[in-house]
């Protein structure tokens, strides 16, 4: 339940709990170095460029939440100062960090992360350690559509690729590929990143239903989908990009590379 007569409040949680399984062995993906900082801190400093952004729950791997909390302190609170003044576009106020642990799935991890927010905030969004890149103009679109009545904001691009959908093969069938039962109107299609922004009350309900059969949601707008609730799409950016396989490293580092020769990042 929230306080009505407090401003309201934006609130972001990142989960990074994840090990990185697609990107090779390793440490886990969010603690992985671009550029020389973690992945996820600037992950972090993406979203608290934002000016609407006043607190970032961390979701780290259960077995890693102090070094997290001390990478943390390390990159963003050098001063042991109690919450961190990032480089926001036109300034503004500071971020609290807050470091939780994770689950063994994303939407666990997410889900936790909602439990630690404090109850005046009214906007949550939801964003992929694993999308370190992300402009502040993306943030800042998501946040404006839920201050605007949004229950739930995807950013998302149009597909590049045709895509196909597949049949499963019948057990133990060979054949020389796997058979394609359609395929879906492209221009109809999005394919969507993070962060997405949802009304806090909104997202709480949308993860404490029941349990997700097959794959399980692979994002959180598709929970609140789920309930019936209205997700719209707003525009992404190709910077927004997943860290997810080895190659999505070398494209990272070329546009941290690019962004230090424009504008010394
Ligand atoms: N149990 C999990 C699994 C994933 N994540 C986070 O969810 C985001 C998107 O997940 P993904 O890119 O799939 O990351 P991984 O699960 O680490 O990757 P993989 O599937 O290759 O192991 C990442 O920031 C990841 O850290 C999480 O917090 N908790
Ligand atoms: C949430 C997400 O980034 C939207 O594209 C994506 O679904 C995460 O998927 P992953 O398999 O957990 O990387």
């Amino acid at each position: 339940m929230t306080d009505e007569t407090q401003a309201p409040r934006t609130a972001v949680v990142i989960p990074a709990a994840g090990r990185g399984v697609r990107l090779g062995p390793g440490t886990p993906k969010a603690l992985r170095t671009l550029h020389g900082t973690p992945m996820l801190v600037h992950a972090v400093r993406a979203m608290a460029a934002s000016r609407a952004v006043s607190l970032v729950v961390v979701v780290a791997p259960s077995d890693g939440v102090a070094e997290v909390r001390a990478m943390v302190d390390d990159h963003l609170h050098p001063t042991e100062a109690p919450s961190f003044a990032p480089a926001r576009a036109g300034g503004g106020d500071e971020t609290d960090i807050v470091v939780v642990a994770g689950g063994e799935t994303r939407q666990e991890s997410v889900r936790r992360g909602l439990d630690a927010l404090p109850a005046d905030v009214t906007t949550v969004l939801v964003h992929d350690a694993a999308r370190p890149l992300v402009p502040v103009d993306i943030v800042d679109g998501v946040v404006a559509a839920v201050r605007g009545g949004a229950p739930a904001v995807v950013p998302g691009l149009p597909l590049s690729d045709t895509v196909k959908e597949v049949g499963a093969l019948a057990e133990g069938a060979t054949g020389p590929g796997e058979p394609v039962v359609a395929t879906p109107e492209r221009a109809r299609l999005r394919a969507v990143q993070t962060p997405q922004g949802f009304d806090r009350e909104a997202l709480d309900r949308a993860h404490r239903q029941g349990p997700v059969q097959g794959e399980g949601a692979t994002d959180d707008a598709g929970l609140c989908e789920r309930l019936g609730l209205p997700v719209v799409v707003v525009p992404g950016h190709e910077e927004a990009f997943k860290v997810t396989r080895p190659l999505d490293l070398v494209l990272a580092e070329a546009v941290l590379a690019r962004r230090r020769a424009n504008d010394g990042y």
